[in-house]
């Protein structure tokens, strides 16, 4: 293992915890070897009070730190696997994965215990489309408003009484150490997680064999494969994180169960599928379950989906 290693990281709060957290990882792991972490600001860190929806383009969060791997300034990143486009510039690979933090998205509210204490009309939080659709599923009475920022930003405005309730991811929160702020996770049959959601993917030169080599302790066989499969369902619809679907995969011995969504963004029509196989398969069922689903009428929502984002 190399003496000096540099870890390029955004400099929000939650991308500079979770690289302090491999950086104490690989120090602990070998000793010797001393990282630094390199900051790096990226096009999405810039536009934070604008929707990703109507910024359109992927890895707005990954593209000027992969510049910095590429030129070598640093030599590996640690990005949250749900802002990892599925298209990796040649010569890069997210090769170690470790195990999942939760996966589902949290209920924060000051006042109501969950989504369904909410009063009729209050209102509620969010960004995603994802989230969005799925909630104007479950409660189509509540008002859904758009919230943006870091993740301290946005607890800062349910704080300030802007929102009755929000929704983040739950492993967010709990990397922060604000697990005390989540006041309910959803399951995921209320609110299927984001691609990824939940999991970290170490990003590194694919010609640094001796840097994959002094890693593999991080890596999580059962979370890689999951993630696999929840990202090989994403490229088949060639979705960025600014769609409203999501999927979620289990490992349970030799066999990966899957279920993926796509929604309609006002909730009227959620479809859901699940499929399982063997984990040997797993990109191949996430390809499958994408075509059940486009063929279902996944493909006319995306259409218009992406077809609104073009205009933007
Ligand atoms: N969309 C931004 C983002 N990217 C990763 C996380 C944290 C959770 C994770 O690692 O999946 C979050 C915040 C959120 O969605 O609440």
């Amino acid at each position: 293992m190399k003496q000096t290693i540099k870890i390029g990281t955004r400099a929000s709060l939650l991308a500079v915890t979770q690289s302090t957290w491999v950086k104490n990882q690989i120090e602990a792991h070998h000793p010797g070897t001393s990282v630094e972490l390199v900051k790096i600001t990226t096009k999405g860190d810039k536009i934070l009070d604008v929707p990703l929806a109507k910024v359109g383009g992927k890895g707005l969060f990954v593209k000027e730190i992969e510049d910095a791997l590429l030129e070598k300034r640093v030599d590996l990143a640690v990005h949250s696997m749900k802002d990892v486009p599925t298209d990796l510039p040649d010569g890069l690979h997210v090769a170690v994965v470790p195990v999942r933090e939760v996966p589902q998205d949290a209920f924060i509210s000051v006042k109501y215990a969950t989504l369904s204490e909410l009063p009729h009309g209050a209102t509620i939080g969010t960004s995603s489309l994802r989230r969005k659709a799925q909630l104007a599923s479950l409660r189509p009475d509540l008002e859904i408003k758009d919230l943006r920022g870091n993740l301290d930003t946005r607890l800062r405005k349910l704080d300030e009484g802007m929102y009755d309730a929000i929704i983040l991811a739950g492993a967010g929160l709990n990397r922060l150490g604000m697990q005390e702020r989540i006041t309910a996770l959803f399951s995921v049959e209320e609110m299927l997680p984001a691609i990824g959601q939940g999991s970290l993917g170490i990003e590194l030169r694919e010609s640094d064999s001796e840097l994959l080599e002094g890693l593999q302790f991080l890596h999580h066989e059962e979370t890689a494969l999951a993630v696999a499969a929840e990202r090989a369902f994403l490229l088949r619809l060639e979705g960025g994180c600014q769609v409203p679907i999501g999927a979620y995969a289990t490992v349970d011995g030799d066999i990966l169960t899957l279920t993926g969504l796509i929604a309609s963004v006002d909730g009227k029509t959620v479809l859901r599928e699940q499929a399982s196989g063997s984990v040997s398969e797993a990109a191949s069922l996430g390809r499958n379950l994408a075509e059940v689903l486009l063929d279902r009428g996944g493909r006319a929502i995306l259409d218009e989906v992406y077809g609104e984002n073009n205009q933007a």
